[in-house]
């Protein structure tokens, strides 16, 4: 089985390029490199011990998409490309309808050119509507995302259903991630932000390591617990384990499927600063600002779906994140770039 992975020298692509190879597939990475850098596909041919095929080239480019499609006699396509920063996408709305829902629309066309049609894609917990009812199943109500970048998560799966309807010999998965984090056991991959990182995790590895002088936690006068934002952290293996599941479930079997992967477990800004400087030895100095514009107070999964119709669990605990996040970050303080050109 020939995998095609867009966006695939990412930070979750690549955990997943790697959970495929293991399996066996043979894994063909298509990345335009504008979030990612080839270092960390190196790092998955050395932990894995097998190659993988590696095209520079956008998913807007829909020719050369379809070619590397049949070139590589593809069967199925999961498709992590595009851009994700939140607050970036209130100030370049344009650019993240074009790269997201454009793109999405580009593989469409060019996986419908080359006869391919099993698709598992990248949706986010973001589209759930506010809600004070948690676990969150597949059945609540999307709601009206409060950014641009949550929007063209749910636009395209609107496109997605659309398509399916129009075309039932498609096999479709929506996959709807909580809060992933973590990396590779090895510390050999892992997330690596450009700039100031916006996410909870690569922001305290940064803090640990000197790189930045302290956390900012974003409101503690939330309706929860400790009064801190609540979210579903799930660890980047179990994640990429879980689109495995996925692509194996949809393959040969038309359908459009949407599954939650999150861990279930929901926990505070301040629970995960602990459970970090207990696994680290390392203390994060943080101080308690106003709330982030557009943050909800607390947001986690009912996983009970994906764990029984993909035959799939999180196997990992919080301090399994922090434990391989910290590992990651002391390993490479600089990320991608302490490596040798
Ligand atoms: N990380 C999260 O918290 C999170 C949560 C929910 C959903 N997601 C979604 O999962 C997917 C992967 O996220 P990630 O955290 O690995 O992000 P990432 O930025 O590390 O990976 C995305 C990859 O897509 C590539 N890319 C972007 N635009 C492209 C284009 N036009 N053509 C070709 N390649 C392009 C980038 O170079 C990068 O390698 C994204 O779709 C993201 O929206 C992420
Ligand atoms: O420097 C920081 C960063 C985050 N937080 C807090 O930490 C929690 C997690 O924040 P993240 O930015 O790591 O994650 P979000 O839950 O805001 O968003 C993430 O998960 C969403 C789905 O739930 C979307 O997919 C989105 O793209 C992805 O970034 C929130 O309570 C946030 O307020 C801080 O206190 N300080």
């Amino acid at each position: 089985m020939v995998m095609l992975l867009t966006g695939g020298a990412g930070y979750i692509g690549s955990h997943t390029a790697l959970v495929l190879l293991e399996a066996g597939y043979e894994v063909v990475v298509y990345d335009n490199l504008s979030n990612a850098s080839r270092e960390s596909l190196r790092r998955v041919e050395k932990l894995t011990g097998r190659s993988l095929t590696f095209i520079e080239a956008d998913i807007r480019d829909t020719p050369r998409l379809q070619q590397a499609l049949t070139e590589h006699q593809v069967d199925a396509v999961i498709h992590f490309a595009g851009l994700k920063a939140v607050g970036e996408s209130t100030q370049k709305p344009l650019a993240y309808y074009e790269n997201n829902v454009g793109g999405t629309l580009s593989l469409c066309e060019a996986m419908r050119a080359a006869e391919v049609r099993t698709l598992v894609f990248s949706s986010s917990a973001t589209v759930y509507a506010e809600s004070d009812d948690m676990p969150l199943t597949e059945a609540a109500p999307t709601g009206r995302p409060t950014n641009p970048y949550g929007s063209s998560k749910l636009m395209i799966e609107w496109m997605l259903q659309d398509l399916y309807a129009a075309n039932p010999d498609w096999s479709i998965a929506i996959l709807r991630y909580f809060n992933p984090a973590g990396a590779h056991e090895s510390g050999e991959i892992g997330e690596d932000p450009n700039g100031i990182p916006n996410n909870l995790l690569p922001y305290v590895s940064q803090v640990a390591i000197g790189r930045l002088p302290q956390l900012s936690i974003y409101g503690d006068d939330y309706p929860t617990p400790d009064g801190t934002g609540v979210r579903d952290y799930i660890h980047v293996m179990d994640l990429a384990e879980g689109h495995l599941k996925a692509a194996h479930a949809i393959t040969d079997k038309a359908g459009l499927h949407t599954w939650n992967l999150g861990a279930g477990k929901g926990h505070s800004v301040l629970e995960a600063v602990r459970a970090f400087e207990r696994v680290s030895g390392r203390e994060v100095p943080y101080q308690i600002v106003g709330r982030r514009p557009g943050d909800i107070a607390q947001c986690w999964a009912n996983p009970h779906k994906a764990e029984t119709e993909l035959d799939w669990q999180c196997r990992r605990t919080i301090d399994d994140i922090m434990a391989d996040a910290w590992r990651w970050q002391s390993q490479n303080p600089q990320g991608y770039d302490d490596s040798p050109a």
